[in-house]
């Protein structure tokens, strides 16, 4: 398993363009016929890029051990978004078809879970978040409708999107766990500007839907001393809670942000006036 250690910002303010991505970016999430998981020492938060081809995929001791249980989710809820072909995950001897766009929340306490692409030729891409937890909610799929659809910005300042929160307190409990997903409208290339920090919780950004050309110039770091990640198709940023977490396109682009930490308050944002970053 991949670690992203805690970096104080005085040191991530030092760093080169490579040692900034390899604390901050996650370059290969997916990976055919296999789990990857990154686990990151921000609220612990464990970030995972399930992609099962021809033979189904489980959890077993490479995700339990490094989290210390006997089973990875003894002490764990997890969340799932599919980015790819049609996904069949069995979650002890439950089976949820989870498609396109459709997601799963697994709670504390369920042993056996693998993981199936029902067409390998279209393979599934199960995006999935972890973060301890402290007690048992219950397993529910979300639909994209569920998943409170609301636009957010204006053409006229690029940043015309649509924002799904599929895993939040007002659709159903989890310990920590807040998730979702922003589509981006043709034409607008900003996401999260006028830009926030939240040092309550941390969060993670999964770009994807970008053209293989193309990328998103994502601006982190303190509000008063920003650094940037160029990132590509299917890549992930993990934000430490002292930093903003806001890109700008070369095209239109989708991302799912996850976030665990003190609280679950979606609203709970320092907003950083324009003219105040630097
Ligand atoms: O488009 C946006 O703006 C977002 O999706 C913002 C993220 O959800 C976020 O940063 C929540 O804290
Ligand atoms: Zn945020």
């Amino acid at each position: 398993m991949d670690n992203r250690h805690a970096v104080h910002y005085t040191q991530a303010e030092t760093l080169g363009t490579e040692e900034l991505r390899q604390h901050f970016l996650i370059e290969k999430l997916f990976v055919p016929g296999a789990i990857s998981a990154t686990l990151t020492h921000y609220d612990r938060l464990l970030l995972l890029g399930i992609m099962p081809t021809t033979t189904p995929l489980a959890f077993g001791e490479a995700e339990a051990k490094p989290v210390g249980t006997s089973f990875f989710l003894e002490r764990r809820e997890v969340g799932f978004i599919n980015i790819g072909g049609p996904a069949r995950i069995v979650a002890d001897g439950t089976t949820w078809e989870i498609g396109f766009q459709e997601a799963l929340y697994l709670g504390m306490g369920i042993r056996e879970v693998s993981f199936a692409s029902v067409d390998p030729a279209n393979p599934a891409k199960l995006y999935g978040a972890s973060a301890p937890a402290h007690a048992t909610h219950p397993t529910r799929k979300v639909t994209i409708d569920e998943a409170s659809p609301a636009p957010l910005g204006a053409q006229t300042t690029a940043n015309a999107r649509t924002i799904y929160k599929y895993f939040h307190p007002g659709l159903l409990p989890t310990c920590q766990l807040v998730m979702g997903l922003t589509r981006l409208e043709p034409g607008s290339i900003w996401n999260t500007m006028p830009a926030h920090t939240h040092d309550r919780r941390m969060e993670a950004y999964l770009y994807f839907e970008l053209p293989a050309d193309a990328f998103v110039v994502h601006l982190m770091g303190r509000p008063q001393n920003t650094r940037h990640l160029m990132i590509r198709n299917e890549q992930v940023a993990v934000s430490p809670p002292w930093s903003i977490h806001s890109g700008a396109g070369t095209s239109a682009y989708a991302f799912i942000w996850a976030m665990a930490g003190d609280n679950q308050s979606f609203a709970d944002m320092d907003h950083i006036p324009m003219g105040e970053l630097l």
